[in-house]
């Protein structure tokens, strides 16, 4: 079986800033807004300290040293959540002190600073955080604009928040429904193979230690003579019915997974070797018994393996690969685990 790759290293026009690990959007996306702020705010801060303002200079100047700091701390790290929080307050209030220290018309900066919350954050957060800096935008206006003036500017940052906060609420919904849909199989509603590939992906590119995990590989014996015998329609309703088989027997918290046309992979999360091993056993014997198909008794052969402690996700594929080719080899209708124990039946 081919090993998965990162997909996002080679097709995307961001590979270079993968630094040979995959990073998540998010990532990227912080990286990128960050690299922009600092030829955007840089000139002004410059232009400033040529001014002798100073306080507006050193505004500027620590914004744009923040975000440098943000970048560097991303690219080593990946952490980004809470440098992307941290990076729009740091934003929203330099933007206030801005406004504060240099007046009225550089209020125009509310707008870009606030749609980039959305960029950043969570839809609900973006929207908190900008409605507080509106609060303390009028406090700060109040004294110094006509209340028409300050009316307009209030309504726009409004609708601008508002409209932004819809658009990226349904970008989010979208994108989560596009997901689920990209990464089920349509047959049998269990993850597809692009899903499988994406989970094992992330079990390579997770950095903290992962609880233990065993891979099952599932492969139905002789399911070509099904098809022949009784025609694909029928195949395709044991393939139904295999699923369900599936999901009866196993945890919430294991996921399924249909990687080719009669093979399934199981990951059962927190399951231990032998643990794994009895779960396959109950997974053989529960098919080899299920009327997956009125007169054909239908059974599988399973390969386990455990995840490797510090190992690469291809070599847990690839162990488990072997196992369903040793149960296959076998004789078929039997479970096979990597490592000392092995169940024949
Ligand atoms: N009905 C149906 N059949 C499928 C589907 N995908 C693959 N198959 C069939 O699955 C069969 C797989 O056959 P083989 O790879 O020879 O494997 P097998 O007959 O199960 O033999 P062993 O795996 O060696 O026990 C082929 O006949 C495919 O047409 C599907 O979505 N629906």
């Amino acid at each position: 079986m081919p090993i998965p790759e990162s997909r996002n290293s080679k097709d995307s026009p961001f590979a270079w800033l993968s630094d040979r690990r995959q990073r998540s959007k998010e990532e990227i996306i912080l990286m990128i807004m960050c690299a922009l702020s600092i030829p955007s705010i840089l000139p002004f801060g410059l232009y400033r300290l040529w001014q002798g303002a100073w306080l507006s200079a050193v505004v500027d100047l620590a914004l744009v040293l923040a975000m440098s700091l943000v970048i560097v701390h991303v690219w080593h790290t990946g952490r980004y959540k809470l440098a992307s929080l941290g990076v729009t307050l740091f934003y929203s209030a330099g933007m206030l002190a801005t406004i504060y220290l240099r007046g009225m018309p550089l209020v125009y900066w509310a707008y870009p600073t606030m749609i980039a919350a959305f960029f950043m954050l969570r839809p609900r957060v973006a929207l908190g955080i900008n409605s507080v800096s509106l609060l303390v935008l009028v406090a700060m206006l109040l004294p110094q604009m006509e209340l028409l003036n300050l009316l307009t500017v209030v309504v726009t940052i409004s609708l601008v928040n508002l409209f932004a906060y819809i658009f990226s609420y349904r970008t989010g919904l979208q994108n989560r429904e596009l997901h689920i849909e990209a990464e089920r199989d349509f047959l049998t509603g269990a993850g597809n193979r692009r899903a499988f590939d994406s989970k094992l992906i992330s079990y390579a590119a997770e950095r903290r230690p992962q609880p233990e995990a065993c891979l099952l590989l599932l492969d139905l014996d002789h399911f070509k003579q099904v098809n022949d015998q009784h025609g694909h329609p029928a195949g395709d309703q044991v393939l139904r019915r295999l699923c369900d088989v599936l999901r009866h027997h196993t945890r919430v918290t294991d996921e399924i997974f249909r990687y080719g046309g009669e093979e399934f992979a199981i990951i059962a999360n927190g399951a231990s070797l032998r643990a794994a091993g009895k779960l396959a056993e109950t997974l053989r014997s529960a098919v080899a018994t299920a009327p997956l198909l009125d007169g054909h008794p239908i059974t599988a052969s399973i390969g386990v393996a455990p995840m490797p402690r510090g190992g690469l996700a291809s070599e847990w594929l690839e162990q488990a690969d072997k196992m369903l080719y040793a149960a296959k080899e076998g004789g078929r209708n039997m479970v096979r685990l990597a490592g000392a124990m092995e169940e024949r039946q």
